[in-house]
């Protein structure tokens, strides 16, 4: 199986519609994307900037690709579905990215033999660093799992979950970037409160999250030996951690996700 022998068809080329384009023709530059969208100065931006095809009939884009990415706010997938229904036909791979829907929320909408994936990724596939989690529904086969991992694979790193752990995935790595572009700013705030410009402030937070994320992917150790590595005795790392500990950092990021979670389970009431 080749990617590349693969359309894909975007619904809805916001923020994350464009970041998934963006990351996919960045892995294969040869693929052929359709995209359709209600709001045509994005559409006329994606065409100008990446040459992709567009339209604002969601049925071209659909009768063109193999498979159709959902990427349209939760809260009127349903609607946009009932207006799809019959322009997807078995021989499509249907995969919806839309926080909290389940499965059967979207199989129901459509023909009983349509083949669905639900996936959560996250805005980082616009570099091709994303952290994304696939369930599969009633008529999907195996080899649609492979294809929509393959997929995201190639927009950074995916696994397979079962569905019901999809709210728990949205509240960490769906939503996850949006807590840490503050940790960036609010680490570099300090910095500049010392003294250093911004433009370094800023370059040298974000690598230092970025080689602190890459270290446990890569050794393979746990989060708190390697903080144990950075932290010497009476030095200047653990006057830092105490004062992140007496702000009750952990409690305040492990709520985030909790809570994120928890929002997720409501957008699929
Ligand atoms: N933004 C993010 O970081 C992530 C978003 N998601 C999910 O991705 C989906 C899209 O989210 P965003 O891109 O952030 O929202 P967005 O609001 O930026 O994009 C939604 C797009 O859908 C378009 N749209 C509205 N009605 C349409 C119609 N009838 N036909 C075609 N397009 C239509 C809008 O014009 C807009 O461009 C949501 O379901 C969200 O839960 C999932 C993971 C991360
Ligand atoms: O905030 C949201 O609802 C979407 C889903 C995950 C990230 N953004």
């Amino acid at each position: 199986m080749h990617l590349t022998d693969k359309k894909i068809g975007f619904i809805g080329t916001g923020k994350m519609g464009e970041s998934l384009i963006r990351g996919i023709l960045g892995a294969h530059s040869d693929i052929s994307i359709y995209a359709s969208d209600v709001y045509e100065p994005a559409l006329k931006k994606l065409n100008n900037e990446l040459g992709i095809s567009v339209s604002t009939d969601n049925a071209h884009t659909i009768v063109n690709s193999d498979i159709v990415v959902l990427a349209i706010k939760p809260q009127i997938l349903k609607g946009i579905l009932a207006q799809i229904k019959d322009d997807i036909t078995s021989d499509k791979l249907v995969i919806s990215i839309a926080a909290g829907v389940p499965l059967a929320a979207i199989e129901d909408e459509l023909n009983s033999d349509t083949r669905v994936i639900r996936v959560m990724p996250n805005i980082a596939a616009t570099v091709a660093e994303a952290a994304s989690a696939i369930c599969t529904g009633t008529n999907a086969t195996a080899e649609d799992a492979e294809v929509a991992l393959e997929v995201f694979r190639s927009l950074g790193s995916a696994i397979e979950v079962p569905e019901k752990l999809m709210d728990a995935v949205t509240g960490l790595s769906g939503s996850g970037p949006a807590y840490i572009f503050p940790v960036i700013e609010a680490m570099a705030d300090g910095a500049v409160y010392e003294g250093l410009d911004r433009a370094s402030a800023i370059t040298l937070a974000a690598q230092t999250v970025l080689g602190a994320a890459k270290m446990v992917l890569e050794t393979g150790m746990h989060p708190g030996e390697l903080k144990d590595m950075v932290t010497s005795p009476a030095g200047t790392t653990i006057r830092g951690i105490h004062t992140l500990e007496e702000s009750g950092i952990r409690a305040a990021f492990m709520n985030a996700v909790i809570e994120s979670s928890t929002r997720s389970k409501e957008l699929g009431k």
